[in-house]
């Protein structure tokens, strides 16, 4: 599978761990940095991941800041990105099965290296359910909704 992943400098090393978790697993990772722990701003790296997300050319994104909440926050501005803030596989897992979800988000500062692994194959691996799902999900990505 083709993945964007970003990441501020808290995340960074991280990023460079978990990329080559993914790549040895043979997945193509697609990295828009940053490229060091120099300090820079989280919505940079999380909305140039999403875009390579939403325009079709990553099928997936990952996203790593230091608590996994500001660089997601950020990938969900960009339209038709649906990034959940994860902190455990099971969570991963229902953003795809019920979500659809296209990116997810971690902190560095909360979350180990090994269960980072286990929380990506978990996004990477599951498929989305449709049915009920599907009618909620485009209920989100609807441009204005009123109850
Ligand atoms: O999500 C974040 C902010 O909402 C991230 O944790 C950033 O990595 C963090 O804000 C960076 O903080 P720093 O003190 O500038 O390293």
């Amino acid at each position: 599978m083709k993945i964007a992943m970003g990441a501020d400098h808290g995340g960074y090393r991280r990023k460079e761990m978990l990329k080559a978790y993914l790549e040895e697993k043979g997945h193509t990772v697609v990295d828009v940095g940053t490229d060091s722990t120099d300090s820079v701003d989280y919505p940079i790296y999380g909305k140039a991941a999403a875009k390579k997300v939403a325009d079709g050319s990553c099928e997936r994104g990952i996203l790593i800041c230091g608590s996994g909440l500001g660089i997601g926050m950020a990938a969900n501005k960009v339209k038709g990105i649906r990034c959940a803030m994860v902190s455990e596989p099971y969570s991963a897992q229902l953003s795809r099965r019920h979500n659809d979800a296209n990116m997810i988000s971690m902190g560095a500062r909360t979350i180990g290296g090994d269960m980072m692994k286990e929380i990506a194959d978990a996004f990477l691996e599951t498929d989305f359910e449709g049915g009920r799902h599907a009618r909620r999900v485009a209920m989100i990505e609807e441009e204005t909704w009123e109850k």
